[in-house]
């Protein structure tokens, strides 16, 4: 019996976002009084999946079939399935990315196990009844929920939970191989787009956001967004009337209709702050508006607020983060 953990790799690195995954699993495994294993999807190289053992981590296992380097939903699935199956996993514990629920909704029907996504908060496990928090309604309600059944699956949401960094420990690393064949990646993605993004930054990984609304006035002022997002090495962003007048592309709008978002700061600029933008936000770590009315909405959703006009406020803003270096 143990906890399973889904760790996502890139270049050669875990991300960020799975060390938070990582710790909330050790966390959970030591409620349950067993042991963390974790099972990496993409590619990390063993150096970096030994080091998961700062997160608690006791055990990795992975995979060298190089077609996992990109994700394959029929073949990431599969894999996940053999590790939880390898290791009598009790519960599974994945990331609230757009990889864990495209995963986690098809292992849940593979191994027949309860699922909650957007869970916000370790579990209470009490006898043999195991509640997880989690966020609902976008993150205006939380919702207390019993898993039942003998395996269960949690998606953890971005910044709900600290990462673990108890340095020097290190994890055993293991090759696995799930057997995996042609047919587990024909829904292999053809072609794949890197969409262009100002700043370098690609929106749904993005640290940083720089968001622009219709208080921009119109496309031939968003260098002073790019200028901002440069110098904070950030994805710029947009709301969603600004990208359906095409001021932007329709890949920065985010909201309730558009990309969800968790970054560590989320700077809105001229932005009114509506319930619809605020729905895919709204779990960034810090929130930082700029609009020049003080009774705008998201001011009530913002940590840090400026009252003041992005065309004065921006340039100042950017000289300043650049003089900081
Ligand atoms: C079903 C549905 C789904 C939707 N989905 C989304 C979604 O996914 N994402 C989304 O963003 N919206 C969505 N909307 C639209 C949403 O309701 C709002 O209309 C929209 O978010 C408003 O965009 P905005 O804040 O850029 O513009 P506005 O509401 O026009 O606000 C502009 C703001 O800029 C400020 N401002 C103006 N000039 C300046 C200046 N010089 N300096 C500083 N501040 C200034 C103003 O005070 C104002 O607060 C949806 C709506 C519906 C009905």
């Amino acid at each position: 019996m143990s906890v399973l953990v889904v760790v996502e790799c890139d270049n050669g690195e875990v991300k960020k976002s799975s060390l938070e995954v990582a710790s909330y699993g050790s966390q959970v495994a030591q409620l349950l009084g067993t042991t963390a294993t974790a099972i990496a999807v993409g590619v990390a190289t063993e150096a970096n999946l030994a080091q998961l053992g700062e997160q608690g981590i006791s055990n990795v296992l992975y995979d060298a079939e190089p077609r996992l380097k990109d994700f394959v939903n029929g073949a990431y699935t599969k894999l996940i399935a053999a590790a939880a199956e390898k290791e009598q996993a009790q519960v599974i514990v994945l990331a609230n990315s757009n990889i864990g629920a495209a995963v986690g909704s098809r292992l849940s029907i593979r191994l027949k196990a309860s699922l909650a996504t957007n869970v916000v908060e370790l579990p209470k496990v009490d006898g043999g009844k195991f509640t997880v928090r989690r966020g609902a309604y976008s993150g205006k309600a939380l919702a207390d929920v019993v898993l039942t059944g003998d395996r269960k699956i949690i998606a953890v949401k971005k910044n709900s939970i600290e990462a673990l960094h108890n340095a020097g420990q290190t994890a055993t690393v293991e090759q696995f191989s799930a057997q995996l064949s042609d047919a587990d990646f024909a829904d292999a993605p053809k072609q794949v787009v890197m969409q262009e993004q100002a700043g370098g930054v690609l929106l749904p990984e993005a640290d940083k956001v720089v968001s622009g609304g219709r208080g921009m006035k119109g496309p031939e002022h968003w260098s002073l967004i790019e200028d901002l997002a440069k110098a904070l090495h950030a994805a710029t962003a947009c709301s969603k009337p600004v990208s359906d007048a095409d001021w932007r592309p329709h890949h920065e709008h985010v909201g309730q209709t558009g990309i969800t978002v968790s970054p560590n700061l989320y700077i809105a600029c001229g932005i009114s702050g509506a319930i619809q933008h605020l729905a895919g936000v709204n779990s960034s770590k810090v929130i930082v508006v700029i609009n020049k009315d003080p009774e705008a909405p998201f001011f009530k959703a913002a940590d840090y607020g400026i009252v003041g006009d992005v065309f004065d406020v921006l340039p100042k803003l950017t000289q300043a983060v650049k003089e900081l270096g």
